[in-house]
């Protein structure tokens, strides 16, 4: 068992790169559109190009009949998250290719991708878990456009509105690194969820202040969603706290502004996601060629000199004394009285 669990470590200091076939919709069915992709067998996929076939290999293919359920089955990190460990997952690719559908799921939600059925997943490790822990659930939702962090909580009527700070601009939403090596979004609004249902609505909450694209008549993502759900349980034998954290990505495509003879807005925001996605490219590339410099500060994406993530998988657990004291320096901040704590 124990050594079973140790390799799943091992594994999980890795990044795992899968593979999702579309299948073809309607209107390029009705042009005599085909797949051009081939999966040859679990892990490798074929494409013909002009100058003759390519293959590919992955960690794991998923052929074109692939359900949801299938897709999150093979994702589904989320009890290592409730366990304390950092666990993050991105879809990758051009516009149109399926990261919406995959991560979100379909607009009538008949077909929900893996943001949605993670909520659910993790509440429900939490009702099973209940008589052993007590857990905190909370969120927080971003998106990166042109280059800037908007918090999703604050709507953009509501950013206009705010004071702004001493230095003269609005809220503004940085990536840090605290000591530990934890990253986390500074000066971004945090929100406790006591149930999926609840953390289903802030992320509909989120959504509806993202930026869209007018005057684009097709649903296209223009900028990078990011969902960070932090989860927080306390083991009540023994009063330790471990804190790991779920980030869902849901990426930009590009290709599309640049080919329909987009404004210059639009111009703008292929060239931020080009830059951003190519940035986030370079990154993955360092990290599986495992370069000993990895190029994190050249996007806000990854915008933090991170430790390696391949070889730094580690949960984040503090003692039942250090949860004490900071209970205690939380209590003076807020100018409460500490006598009954025991520490
Ligand atoms: N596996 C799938 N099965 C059925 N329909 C799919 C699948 N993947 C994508 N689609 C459909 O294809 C269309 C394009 O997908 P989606 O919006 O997810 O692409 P995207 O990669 O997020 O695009 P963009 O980068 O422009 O935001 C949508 O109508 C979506 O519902």
């Amino acid at each position: 068992m124990r050594k079973k669990y140790y390799n799943m470590v091992e594994d999980m200091k890795k990044i795992r790169v899968f593979c999702r076939i579309r299948p073809v919709n309607r209107n390029e069915a009705a042009q005599g559109g085909v797949i051009v992709v081939d999966k040859i067998d679990e892990f490798s996929v074929t494409i013909d190009t002009p100058r003759g076939q390519r293959e590919f290999q992955f960690d794991k293919v998923f052929s074109a009949e692939a359900s949801q359920e299938d897709l999150f089955h093979d994702t589904n990190l989320i009890q290592s998250a409730i366990d304390g460990y950092n666990v993050c997952i991105f879809a990758y690719g051009q516009t149109g290719s399926g990261k919406t559908f995959t991560m979100v799921g379909d607009k009538e939600q008949k077909n929900p991708g893996l943001m949605p059925r993670s909520f659910n997943a993790i509440f429900d490790i939490i009702r099973e878990n209940s008589s052993k822990f007590d857990f905190k659930v909370s969120a927080y939702m971003l998106e990166l456009y042109n280059d800037r962090l908007q918090d999703l909580f604050v709507s953009p009527a509501g950013e206009a509105h705010a004071q702004p700070q001493s230095h003269g601009q609005a809220r503004r939403v940085e990536i840090k690194r605290n000591r530990k090596g934890v990253v986390f979004a500074q000066g971004a609004e945090t929100k406790e969820a006591s149930s999926a249902q609840e953390l289903y609505a802030l992320f509909q909450q989120a959504c509806a202040n993202r930026h869209i694209s007018a005057t684009m008549n097709v649903e296209s993502s223009r900028s990078h969603l990011i969902v960070g759900i932090r989860v927080e349980s306390k083991n009540l034998t023994n009063g330790s706290v471990s804190t790991g954290k779920l980030s869902l990505v849901d990426l930009a495509g590009s290709e599309r502004a640049a080919k329909t003879g987009a404004k210059d807005h639009q111009l703008k925001e292929a060239n931020s996601i080009n830059k951003s996605l190519s940035a986030l490219g370079d990154v993955i590339s360092a990290l599986s060629a495992e370069l000993p410099h990895v190029p994190y500060r050249n996007s806000k994406l990854y915008a933090t000199r991170v430790k390696a993530i391949t070889n730094n998988a580690q949960r984040n657990v503090e003692s039942k004394e250090i949860a004490q004291l900071k209970e205690v320096i939380m209590k003076l901040k807020s100018g409460q009285s500490v006598e009954d704590v025991d520490v």
